[in-house]
């Protein structure tokens, strides 16, 4: 049988997918799918790192925000995130899967603190960790988020699983003439302004080495084919 072409990944979910068809939260047949992706990559013996984004629920930017301190938006944002932690790995739970939500903000009644060597422990033991509340930081996302945790673990790739099948020359959503590349390099994709990431974390990744691929989790089997290194979604490299 082909092996992985990776042996441990930073796979970033995107929290707006976690929605399906729905306005808001969290839609259960669609977080069970994506937890079965997860669940087949992970058979392949690859170590797993998620990080949950929050865009289903509340943004720091979002026009529901306006108005509010930026800072104390931003923590309800990253609060959001551990939301989604915490329904993630429950379904995951349900699905055989052994997982770990680690928080960046203090809130041990809930999850326990993100401390390095014990993700580290977690991911040899072949435990799935999942990065709750980004950075911890305000005026950050969570694609930094992935970006930051990415390098911390030694990961090989930050796998960005969103909406869209890749980077495009513009938002597909909003431009229909938009075309995909199938790779770019960092340099190219922040002096472009591609939006699909933000500037911060594509400056982290280029300055580690480490590259993204950005990839949809709506159509199936797109994780497993990213693992298996072949042809899917957009590769950002140095
Ligand atoms: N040049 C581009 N190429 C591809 N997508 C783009 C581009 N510019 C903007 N986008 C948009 O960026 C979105 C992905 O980034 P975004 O941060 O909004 O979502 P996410 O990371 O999937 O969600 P969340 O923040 O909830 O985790 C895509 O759904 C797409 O509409
Ligand atoms: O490090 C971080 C990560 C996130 N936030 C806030 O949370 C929301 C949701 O994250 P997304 O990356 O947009 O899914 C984000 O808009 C920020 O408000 C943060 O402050 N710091």
């Amino acid at each position: 049988m082909t092996k992985p072409a990776y042996q441990r990944v930073l796979l970033k979910l995107s929290g707006e997918a976690l929605m399906g068809d729905d306005q808001f939260g969290i839609n259960r047949a669609t977080i069970e799918r994506m937890v079965a992706d997860v669940a087949e990559v992970q058979k392949l013996g690859v170590e797993l790192a998620v990080v949950i984004g929050g865009g289903n629920i509340f943004r720091g930017v979002a026009p529901g925000a306006q108005g509010m301190d930026r800072a104390t938006a931003d923590y309800m944002g990253m609060l959001a995130t551990v939301m989604n932690a915490l329904a993630l790995a429950d379904a995951m739970r349900q699905q055989g899967i052994t997982a770990r939500v680690m928080s960046a903000i203090g809130i041990e009644q809930v999850v326990e603190p993100y401390v390095r060597p014990k993700a580290l422990q977690y991911l040899e033991e072949g435990k799935v960790v999942v990065f709750a509340a980004g950075t911890g930081n305000p005026f950050f996302t969570t694609d930094t988020a992935a970006a930051l945790r990415g390098s911390e673990i030694s990961a090989e790739i930050v796998l960005k699983a969103t909406k869209v099948d890749g980077v495009y020359t513009a938002d597909p959503k909003k431009d229909p003439h938009a075309t995909r590349y199938e790779s770019i390099t960092f340099d190219e994709a922040i002096a472009k302004h591609l939006q699909v990431m933000d500037a911060t974390a594509f400056a982290l990744c280029r300055d580690q080495k480490l590259p993204i691929k950005v990839f949809s989790i709506v159509k199936p089997g797109a994780l497993k084919r990213v693992i298996m290194g072949e042809d899917e979604g957009t590769l950002v490299h140095v």
